[in-house]
Order: C-alpha cells, then structure tokens, then sequence
C-alpha cells in the first residue's frame, strides 16, 4: 500500500490538459525503456475531458501510437458503437484521431458480441485476454500496466465497482459481470481491485463540485467496500488528480496550492 499523492489543479480544463501531458510523458518514459507502453483508460466525464485535452495537446506527436496498448477498467455493457459505451466516447474523444494498432486496442465486449447478453461470459473472456497478455515478468494474471486511470463517481465508485455490491468484494477474478448498479446502465464489465492494483500507477480523476463528497470520503480512511475508490492503488504510485471544486473539503495539509 502507499501514501495517495495528490495534485490539485485550478480548474476542470486545467485538471485535463496537466493530465494529458503527465499522461503523454508517461507513455514516451515507457515506450523508451520497455519498448512499448499499457495504458487502461476510464469512461465518464474526467476521463473523456482527458482525451480530448490529449487531442489537442501539441506534445500528442510524440507518442508513438502503434506501441501502446489500451485497456479499459470498466464498460457498459450495451450493443457495440452506443454512444453510452465508453469505448464509444473514448473513439469520438481521441482514438479514431490517432494511429493506433487495432489489435492493441482491447475493448470490453459489447452486449451484441460474441458472448450475446452473458456479461459474466463477456467479463470472463475479457479476464481472458488479460491473462494470454500478462507475461511471465507481470508475475500474475494481468499485464502490469503503466497507468491505469479511473474516474471516480459522486458515490465513490471507480471503475464499475460500486460501494457494497458484489464486484468490489471480489478477490480472485480479475474481470467481473456486473449486475444491478447504481448508475445505469444496469449491466457493466469490470475490472476488480485486484487488477486495478496490478498496475504501476493509478490516477484517480475528480473534476466538479459534485465529486468533492466522493473525495473526502475516500481519503479520509474509509474501507474500500464503502468507498471502492479508497481501494484503488497502483503499486508504485496512487496519484489523485483534482480540480479545486473537488479538493474543496480536502483538508488544506494534504495538498500543495492549486495552480494559478
Ligand atoms: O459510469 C461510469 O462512471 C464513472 C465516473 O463517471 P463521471 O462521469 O462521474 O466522471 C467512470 O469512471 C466509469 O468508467 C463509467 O463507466
């Protein structure tokens, strides 16, 4: 376990673009020392604002593309190309604008795929995946991930694990269906705590004033099957990424001053 860091930025548009250019040199680091980078990327608002802030950035050039791949950490499980699925969002945001190499991009599989409306089918292929791209050097069931990014929800939910449902209890599978949550649509895949935790870094993402509950919350030492979020660490690195509305009821010692 280590010590969350956090940075907090002025705004939600500012929290975006420091986080692209963190994100952007993390994957040129990777690519330079492993040859290629693992990136897991998260669906919502902050995530998205990432993506498209990345889009934009003038440093985007200098990633290698076709040397990186993508993972998600959770998905909507409805029919390939809804605008609800974050795969979906994720393409409009950034990745149909990049050249990325198709057989890198992993997306979670769609209600209308090859597993049909089996989710707990759909999540165990997806566990799958992982598993034939885990080397023996990753020492485990997933790949160890450069950066996995989550955002996290107004009720402390990262990822598709949500306060007290099943999948954030689960510790042995690396993929789960999810069933009946909160926030719709019902039916999700997800990452599990475990495979969150196989990665390097995670950065947890909260932008707006309707995240500064879920904040508070999470970094005030609840457990993580009340607060999923306070279960998310990488294993060298747990990096928050604020904007001020979110910091707000942070208290003030946890954090160095928002940038001008
Ligand atoms: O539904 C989801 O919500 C969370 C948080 O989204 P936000 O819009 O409140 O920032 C997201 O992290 C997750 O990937 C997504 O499926």
């Amino acid at each position: 376990m280590n010590t969350p860091q956090l940075v907090v930025h002025r705004d939600k548009e500012l929290m975006a673009q420091a986080a692209a250019a963190r994100l952007i040199t993390k994957i040129v680091d990777a690519q330079a020392s492993r040859g290629s980078a693992s990136v897991v990327l998260t669906g919502g608002r902050n995530g998205n604002g990432l993506l498209a802030a990345l889009a934009t950035a003038p440093a985007r050039d200098a990633v290698d593309w076709t040397r990186l791949d993508l993972w998600w950490g959770d998905e909507r499980f409805l029919p390939e190309g809804d605008p609800e699925r974050n795969v979906t969002q994720a393409r409009e945001a950034l990745l149909d604008a990049v050249p990325l190499d198709p057989k890198r991009v992993h997306a979670m599989p769609a209600s209308d795929g090859p597993h049909g409306s089996d989710v707990d089918a759909a999540a165990a292929a997806y566990a799958e995946e992982l598993a034939l791209a885990a080397g023996p050097e990753n020492h485990g069931p997933v790949p160890t991930f450069d950066v996995l990014m989550l955002g996290v929800g107004p009720d402390t939910h990262v990822a598709s694990l949500f306060p007290e449902l099943p999948a954030v209890r689960e510790t042995e599978r690396t993929v789960v269906g999810v069933h009946g949550a909160p926030k719709p649509p019902p039916t999700r895949v997800s990452l599990t705590l475990p495979a969150i935790r196989a990665a390097r870094e995670v950065w947890l993402l909260a932008a707006g004033e309707d995240k500064a509950e879920a904040a508070q919350i999470a970094l005030s030492g609840a457990g993580e099957i009340q607060a999923p979020a306070a279960g998310a660490q990488g294993r060298q690195r747990t990096l928050w990424l604020l904007d001020a509305a979110a910091a707000s009821r942070l208290p003030r010692a946890l954090y160095p001053p928002a940038s001008p």
